[in-house]
């Protein structure tokens, strides 16, 4: 065996002891992309490497007021399926305040909205942050309030549209993720962090806290007992502590960020999208209850209107006819 197929072979071993350990005892520091990258499978073999060329970004308008976002940058690749939200207030560490989570939310509607687009980047302008969380200067009695009289928390009904969005949203992580910040990338699907990336709750000492997605989410991803610990004692913790946690599923050198972000974007497009839609409703549907099974329900019944059963059912009763559903299996 040449040392290239004796390095593939352990590779894989290594890949696949580590998927039969008990969760939570496996190797963190074999990370996704060593396992993925150097086999030369037959897929690979027959799809080749994902391209790795920059795209061409188009800047999206608000389509509500017809001009440019004022707090977030909208773009989309050209001719390919990958759109990019960017939080764009670096001066203030990327804070949202109320203005912000309305175009983010309209960005991400228009995003779903669009069939040509498959995954969805979410990232902090600069590399100095990807979100602090809520603005503080805008937060009043009852929530941060900017243009209006009264404060609202709007935020927790985007957590929710990124949660049940039938597409895969990847946050890519540079400098601070904190407070509602953490929040945010801990809903998205997945977490590609820079080497300088840092992750934790602060709401503790700024007195606020997440009792929603901000708990429960996390609770899921690093247990019980380190959830306590990152809401009680807000401490930050680095890319790799993060990584180690199951808060992120790689860490790469800054400078890759966006290089890796695209590489998982364009792997994740080169597959099934209704495979990946119905996987991420039913990654979601026991935690997420009734919400939850209504969104993997819908699925199905998206996939059945596309059958012949489903037609038989429709095109007979426009036609004023009885149906015949004899002619379909009723199968094991
Ligand atoms: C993020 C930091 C750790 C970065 O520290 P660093 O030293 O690098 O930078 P500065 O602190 O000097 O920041 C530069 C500049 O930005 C301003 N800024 C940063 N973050 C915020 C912020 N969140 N709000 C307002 N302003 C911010 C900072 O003041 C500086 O401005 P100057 O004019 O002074 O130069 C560090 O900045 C930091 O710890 N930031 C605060 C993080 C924080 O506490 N966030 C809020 C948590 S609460 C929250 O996010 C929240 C929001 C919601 O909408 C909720 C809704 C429902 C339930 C819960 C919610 C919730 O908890």
């Amino acid at each position: 065996m040449d040392q290239n197929m004796n390095m593939i072979v352990r590779r894989r071993m290594a890949c696949v002891a580590n998927h039969l350990m008990p969760a939570g005892q496996q190797n963190s520091c074999i990370s996704v992309s060593n396992c993925s990258s150097p086999m030369d499978d037959s897929y690979r073999r027959t799809h080749g490497d994902v391209p790795s060329h920059e795209p061409a970004w188009r800047t999206v308008n608000d389509v509500e007021s017809g001009k440019e976002f004022t707090d977030i940058i909208y773009e989309k690749a050209v001719g390919e399926g990958i759109a990019k939200i960017t939080i764009n207030r670096p001066d203030r560490r990327n804070a949202f305040r109320p203005q912000t989570v309305k175009e983010l939310m309209r960005a991400f509607n228009d995003a779903r909205d669009d069939i040509t687009i498959g995954a969805i980047i979410f990232t902090g302008k600069g590399t100095q942050a990807f979100c602090s969380g809520g603005d503080q200067t805008f937060r009043g009695k009852n929530g941060y309030a900017d243009y209006d009289n009264f404060g609202r928390l709007n935020v927790l009904d985007l957590q929710v549209q990124i949660r049940r969005l039938p597409k895969p949203v990847i946050a890519m992580v540079a400098g601070y993720a904190v407070g509602g910040g953490h929040v945010l990338h801990m809903v998205c699907d997945l977490t590609i962090a820079a080497e300088n990336a840092v992750f934790g709750q602060t709401g503790p000492k700024v007195g606020s806290f997440d009792a929603g997605y901000g708990a429960s989410i996390m609770s899921r991803l690093v247990g019980p007992k380190r959830a306590r610990e990152m809401w009680y004692l807000s401490k930050f913790y680095t890319a790799s502590e993060a990584e180690k946690m199951g808060l992120v599923n790689i860490v790469v050198p800054l400078e890759k960020l966006e290089q890796e972000t695209l590489k998982w974007c364009r792997e994740i497009l080169r597959n099934s999208p209704t495979a990946i839609r119905v996987s991420k409703s039913a990654i979601n549907a026991a935690d997420d209850g009734h919400a939850g099974l209504q969104a993997l329900a819908g699925d199905a019944t998206l996939m059945f209107y596309g059958t012949e059963e489903g037609n038989e059912g429709r095109s007979s009763y426009l036609q004023h006819q009885k149906p015949d559903f004899s002619k379909f299996p009723r199968l094991p």
